[in-house]
C-alpha cells in the first residue's frame, strides 16, 4: 500500500473529502495541518502554491477534486462503469456549485450584505440544491446517489451538507431522503468514529 500524506490548513475545507475517502477506505494517512510560517515556507514547494496537496510515496499532487477522483478510483468508489462515473461526476459538480454559493455568503465582509445573502441562501439556494438531491435519491431508490453502494458522490454530499444539517434542521426535515442519506453515510462505523473524534473547526 502506498504511503499517503495529506497537507492542508487546520480545517475541513477542501481537504475534508480527501480525509473522508481515505477514512471510508480504511486507509491510514498522515493528516498534516499547517499554517502561518510553516505554510509560507512550504508553499513554493507545492505544485500550484495552494493546499491541499497529497503526497503518495513522496510524490506531491495538487487540486482537491483531482486528488479525490484519483483516490475514489483507487478505492473502488467511482462506480462500476463509465456511465456510473459520469453520474458520480454530475453529483460532485452539483455540490461544487453549492460550495460556490456557500463561499459567496461566508466570504462577504460587509455584515449587512452578508445578512442579506444569508437570507437568500437559506430561503432559495439551500431548498434548490436539497430539492435536486432529493430528486436524484428518489430516482435511484437505493439510498445512495449512484448504484447501490457508497461512492464518491455520497461522501461529497455528506461532507458539504454535514455542517448545514445541524444548523438548518427544520429545512432538512422537508427533504427526508437527503436527511436519511446524511444519517446513512454518517453511521458507517469508520465515518462515525472519525467524525466523532475530529477536531471541531468552523470550516
Ligand atoms: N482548485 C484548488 C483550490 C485550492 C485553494 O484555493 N486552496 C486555498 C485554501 S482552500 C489555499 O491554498 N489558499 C492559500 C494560498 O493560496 O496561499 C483545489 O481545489 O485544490
Amino acid at each position: 500500500m502506498p504511503n499517503y500524506k495529506l497537507t492542508y490548513f487546520d480545517g475541513r475545507g477542501r481537504a475534508e473529502i480527501i480525509r473522508l475517502i481515505l477514512t471510508y477506505a480504511g486507509q491510514k494517512f498522515d493528516d498534516n495541518r499547517v499554517g502561518g510560517e510553516v505554510w509560507a515556507k512550504f508553499k513554493p514547494s507545492t505544485p500550484f502554491g495552494q493546499l491541499p496537496v497529497l503526497e503518495i510515496d513522496g510524490n506531491m499532487y495538487a487540486q482537491s477534486t483531482a486528488i479525490a477522483n484519483h483516490l475514489a478510483r483507487e478505492f473502488g468508489l467511482y462506480g462500476r462503469s463509465n456511465l456510473d462515473a459520469f453520474e458520480i461526476d454530475q453529483v460532485v459538480c452539483l455540490m461544487q456549485d453549492f460550495w460556490s454559493a456557500v463561499t459567496k455568503v461566508y466570504g462577504e465582509k460587509d455584515e449587512a450584505k452578508k445578512a442579506e445573502l444569508m437570507g437568500k441562501f437559506t430561503q432559495e439556494e439551500v431548498p434548490k440544491f436539497l430539492g435536486l438531491l432529493e430528486k436524484l435519491l428518489k430516482q435511484n431508490s437505493s439510498g445512495c446517489f449512484v448504484g447501490s453502494d457508497i461512492t464518491l458522490a455520497d461522501l461529497f454530499v455528506y461532507d458539504l451538507l454535514w455542517n448545514l444539517k445541524s444548523k438548518l434542521a427544520d429545512v432538512f426535515e422537508k427533504y427526508p431522503l437527503v436527511n436519511g442519506h446524511q444519517d446513512k453515510v454518517g453511521s458507517v462505523p469508520q465515518i462515525k468514529a472519525y467524525v466523532a473524534a475530529r477536531k471541531p473547526t468552523t470550516f
